[in-house]
């Protein structure tokens, strides 16, 4: 007996399919054939031209159309792919014919192939708004370039949208380009590797979200590239490479840079800019169902939304008025997940938050549904923690305990105690297999919790263990590694806004309780959702309850606008109005100055505080201006004569005051009628300082107070209120993720006394104290404030 040793061949599919095409299997069975094949062959594309007229035989045989026939067998092979739960084994089909239908597209792929047949070395950008089809087209090109038999290597800047690209893998991970701020960078990437090789039989390098990388790690690439070719010139391929993305979204990250910093690390700054041949994109794919919601977003991309602009030109704020607004984050969670026990379904929406410590709040909300509602198995499993020692005379900082190493965290690394829920959906925090498509953020259903490992399951059905990853990284330059060994999951289910960068949500949230970095960054959020209504902001409306038949305020935000790199408009002369979402219309009053703030009247003023501080505010005070006349008589004791300083005094007030009302109520004490006037016009240069507006205006800083700075101001102004009142103040703060620093210590006389003290800021009550005027909405605040969970 003869026994035959199979080798794998580069065309193997092919063969089979070609044995079965001469055997006269029908073309059903081949259609099923086709899709299993698809693993066996890198080149789908060729093999699909191939065999093409084989896989729709019997529908020429019914009488159909070359078009016809062609639709029928898309149709056909999906249902074969579906049926095999191997849906995207066909995304090859989908984005040629995608990326040909466009005009633009056809122009930018017609380019890009004609400079691959003809074996150029070009470097080619495609840009264009969010959603205009850039990976579209990358995909088009990766497919494209396999049918020629030639290879193209897909990166991109973040590992969400390297997994947009069929194979694709960060540029990081890729070329082996250290983390850090260094100018220049060298790639570790070996020149003998099989890596190395790989890229260099490369025809096309294709590169995603380039704007979103720094300079250093691009010249980095092109030099890597360089040496390599120097280093194989027989095996080096002419290659073709194009970037893709768009400067409006999210500018290179740097810790602690100015303006001017992030320029001079933007691509843009690269000796290879200008050898660039560009591709603009203009139609909206994403949004096309949504034109109204689209040409708004490119105006936030644009920075030509922005309403007002504030003094010192530095935040703006933007009336997203064609977004609906929420008030709780439970409402978040049901809107993007009504079903959070079906992973695949929660894979399509995303609720983004500016900050790590609110998402890590939104997440655990999700999986405490998951397992208090659902009564999903939960495990605990917590990190090995320690650090890694290269010299043995190392010196190691006495406070490097087990304890202090467990509670660090970093970017990218797990947390010490990870929750995992049967059932829920998880991002992988790893890049391990680029062909398994098995990277960093594709998401997974987590299936089993063992002791040593978890299972987990792609979206597309394919199990995989993974056991515990050591992370390293540093808590400074140059000090200690710490080492920690944990599973590399963390909950899907929302994310930063950087991360969101490059994926198309059915539904999703965002949360601007805090502003955004960047407009750049608001607009990579908004434009991640296809129509408005899937999209939702967290922050509460400032207004009072909506009342009958009369539309809901929008909420107004504040974004930081890059004056440096955007004209903004806005600057109203005397007598131009501002509109308001609701319909509310202000006249500027005095012609604009360069900070803009005196166009504005105190109601405008008061709506821009609103934004941030909604929660706080006394629904009623907007529609209520006279609410804060103390404040005014407060900032003229002070002799400010400066309008905008008595506007800042007055809506700073009426937080303020706000904030001690609510103090008192939550701290079930009443509140006192009328604050005295004294022991507030005392206090008035403590809060002018604070606010630093100075009689000549020539220093003007309106930006927008946070609650940890009211709570401040409130506390600074009131130095010894009743400890009960003490407690509420600082209970909110830790509510609101806040860390006030009590500069005024309670004192021991003002604890135990249980109503307010003239000494201490309120005067005693002559008459029996009054209601507050804003006790009910404010009762409705406080159990609203009760309900929020911490956003820690
Ligand atoms: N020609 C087209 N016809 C129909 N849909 C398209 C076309 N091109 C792209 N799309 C769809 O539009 C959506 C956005 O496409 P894509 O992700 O390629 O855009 P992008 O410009 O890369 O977006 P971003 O800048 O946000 O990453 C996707 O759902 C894609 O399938």
């Amino acid at each position: 007996m003869l026994a035959t040793g199979m080798f794998a061949k580069d065309d193997e599919a092919a063969r089979v399919l070609q044995e079965l095409v001469e055997l006269r299997y029908t073309a059903h069975q081949l259609r099923f054939a086709f899709v299993v094949l698809l693993d066996l062959d890198a080149k789908p594309t060729t093999l699909y031209n191939a065999f093409e007229k084989h896989l729709m035989k019997d529908f020429f045989d019914r009488g159909m159309t070359p078009s016809t026939a062609a639709a029928e067998l898309k149709r056909c092979l999906r249902l074969a792919a579906a049926a095999q739960d191997r849906a995207d084994a066909l995304a090859f089909l989908d984005a040629p014919a995608r990326a040909r239908s466009d005009s633009e597209q056809r122009a930018a792929t017609t380019t890009i192939t004609r400079h691959i047949t003809a074996n150029a070395s070009k470097f080619v950008f495609v840009h264009g708004a969010a959603g205009t089809g850039k990976s579209t087209v990358a995909q088009y090109v990766h497919y494209y370039t396999e049918s020629l038999g030639k290879s193209c290597v897909n990166v991109a800047t973040t590992g969400q949208a390297a997994l947009l690209l069929p194979h694709g893998a960060t540029a990081h991970s890729t070329f082996k380009i250290p983390l850090g701020d260094e100018d220049p960078l060298t790639c570790n990437l070996g020149l003998q590797t099989a890596e190395a090789a790989r890229l260099a039989r490369a025809s096309v390098i294709q590169r995603d979200e380039w704007p979103g990388a720094k300079r250093t790690a691009w010249d980095a690439v092109v030099r890597y590239l360089d040496t390599l070719q120097k280093a194989a010139p027989d095996t080096y391929s002419p290659k073709v490479i194009v970037c893709y993305g768009d400067f409006r979204q999210i500018p290179p990250v740097l810790k602690h840079a100015s303006r001017r910093d992030i320029v001079a690390m933007s691509v843009r700054s690269s000796s290879t800019w200008g050898h660039f041949e560009r591709h603009r994109l203009t139609t909206k794919h994403r949004q096309h169902a949504d034109l109204t919601y689209a040409r708004w977003i490119e105006t936030v991309g644009n920075g030509t939304a922005v309403a007002k602009h504030s003094v010192d030109g530095t935040p703006g704020y933007l009336e997203l008025h064609l977004c609906p607004t929420i008030l709780e984050p439970r409402e978040a969670i049901d809107f993007c997940f009504p079903h959070p026990n079906d992973a695949n379904a929660c894979a399509k929406s995303k609720i983004l938050a500016v900050t790590n410590d609110t998402v890590d709040a939104f997440n655990d909300m999700v999986l405490d549904i998951l397992a208090h509602t659902y009564r999903r198995d939960e495990y605990h499993r917590f990190s090995a923690d320690c650090i890694e020692i290269d010299r043995d005379d190392q010196f190691i900082e006495p406070h490097v305990t087990p304890e202090f190493l467990n509670v660090q965290t970093e970017n990218g690394v797990p947390p010490h105690r990870i929750r995992l829920i049967v059932g829920a959906l998880y991002e992988i925090m790893m890049n391990f297999s680029s062909q398994d498509r098995l990277m960093n953020h594709t998401q997974v259903d987590l299936v089993a919790v063992h002791d040593n490992r978890v299972d987990v399951e792609t979206l597309d059905g394919r199990r995989f263990p993974l056991p515990r990853i050591c992370f390293r990284w540093s808590l400074a330059k140059g000090a200690t590694t710490i080492v920690r060994r944990q599973f590399p999951l963390r909950p899907a289910y929302a994310s930063t806004l950087n991360g969101a960068q490059g994926s198309t949500l059915a539904r999703c949230v965002i949360d601007l309780r805090r502003s955004p970095f960047t407009h750049g960054h608001l607009y990579a959020a908004l434009s991640r959702a296809s129509i408005k209504n899937a999209l939702l902001d967290t922050a509460a409306a400032p207004s009072s309850a909506p009342v009958q038949g009369q539309r809901k305020p929008a909420s107004l935000y504040t974004i930081a606008v890059n004056v440096e790199m955007i004209d903004i408009p806005g600057k109203k002369n005397a007598g131009s109005r501002v509109t308001f979402a609701d319909g509310a219309s202000l006249k500027a009053t005095q012609p604009a100055n360069r900070h803009g703030l005196s166009t504005l009247s105190a109601r405008a003023m008061e709506r821009w505080l609103c934004k941030t501080n909604a929660s706080l505010m006394p629904p009623t005070a907007a529609a209520n201006p006279t609410q804060g006349r103390n404040w005014t008589r407060v900032a003229a004791a002070y002799g400010q004569s400066d309008a905008a300083a008595t506007k800042a005094c007055n809506y700073i007030g009426q937080i303020t005051e706000h904030v001690l009302t609510n103090a008192f109520l939550a701290a079930d004490m009443t509140v006192p009628a009328t604050p005295n006037q004294t022991a507030w016009s005392a206090q008035a240069k403590v809060l002018s300082n604070r606010v630093s507006l100075t009689r000549t205006g020539t220093k003007h800083t309106s930006e927008p107070y946070t609650i940890t700075e009211l709570l401040n101001v409130a506390i600074t102004i009131a130095p010894n209120v009743p400890a009960k009142v003490h407690d509420a103040l600082k209970t909110w703060a830790s509510q609101h993720g806040s860390v006030v620093a009590f500069t005024q210590p309670v004192t021991p006389s003002a604890s135990s006394s249980s109503t307010p003290q003239a000494s201490v800021g309120f005067a005693p009550s002559k008459k029996p104290a009054t209601k507050h005027p804003a006790t009910k909405t404010i009762a409705k605040t406080k159990a609203a404030v009760r309900r929020r969970p911490s956003c820690k």
